[in-house]
């Protein structure tokens, strides 16, 4: 199953696809505890080698490991740089495996996203509901990437992400502020969620699988 994930610069596509492959992995096979003094061994070797420890999808072990037992905290999980072009991470839960494309969301890169949604089985369009002056750019792009021919039929899931600053919209006010409802050919739904503080995450990696057993 093929999911792109696309939005606004800053709106934290590349933060959730980081928690969410972390989560989906972990509860398909969590580290046993007794490898963590092995990742402790690896890690200092890695530090003086400069090679980091990964599994096949390429999730650093380290970081599936800081989310059993906060021994090692990823250095990078409350920031992240802009993504330039995309990322691809592969996530498998059970029998099913969702390759993520998450695509930069900067004004250049915002034309490739309709080539990069042809043929998914699923497009997640991530807002950040505590930034409401970027709220009818967010809308311009998504209803001009909905209006493509070539994406008629694909599930829509519009996440409201930043849900834990106090500034924040709510998800009716967001559906509202998106014009969702005018959003035809296809279904969609729209939660809210903290990729910062992983609320909700469960619905999406629910509504992701939804689509992945069609
Ligand atoms: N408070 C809060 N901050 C978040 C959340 N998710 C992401 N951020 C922050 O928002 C910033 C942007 O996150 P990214 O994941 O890089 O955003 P992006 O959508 O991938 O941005 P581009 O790659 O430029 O398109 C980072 O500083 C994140 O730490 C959240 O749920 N809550
Ligand atoms: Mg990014």
């Amino acid at each position: 199953m093929d999911v792109t994930m696309i939005g606004l610069e800053n709106a934290g596509k590349t933060s959730l696809l980081r928690v969410l492959s972390v989560r989906i992995c972990i509860l398909e096979r969590a580290i046993p505890y007794q490898t963590i003094a092995n990742i402790r061994a690896h890690r200092e070797e890695s530090s003086r080698s400069s090679k980091r420890l990964t599994l096949p999808d390429d999730t650093p072990i380290l970081q599936q490991a800081a989310q059993i037992v906060p021994l090692f905290p990823p250095a990078d999980s409350s920031s992240s740089i802009p993504t330039v072009g995309f990322n691809m991470k592969r996530v498998q839960r059970g029998h099913v495996t969702i390759k993520c494309w998450d695509l930069g969301g900067q004004p250049r890169f915002r034309p490739m996203w309709e080539r990069y949604c042809r043929g998914v089985s699923a497009i997640v369009f991530i807002v950040d509901i505590a930034d409401v002056v970027k709220l009818p750019v967010a809308k311009e792009e998504l209803h001009s990437l909905m209006s493509q021919k070539t994406l008629d039929g694909i599930p829509l899931l519009v996440l409201g992400n930043k849900s834990d600053l106090p500034n924040k919209i709510s998800v009716d006010e967001l559906i509202d502020s998106l014009d969702l409802k005018t959003i035809a050919h296809r279904e969609v739904s729209c939660y809210g969620i903290s990729a910062k503080e992983e609320t909700n995450l469960e619905a999406v990696v629910q509504w992701l699988m939804k689509w992945a057993n069609r």
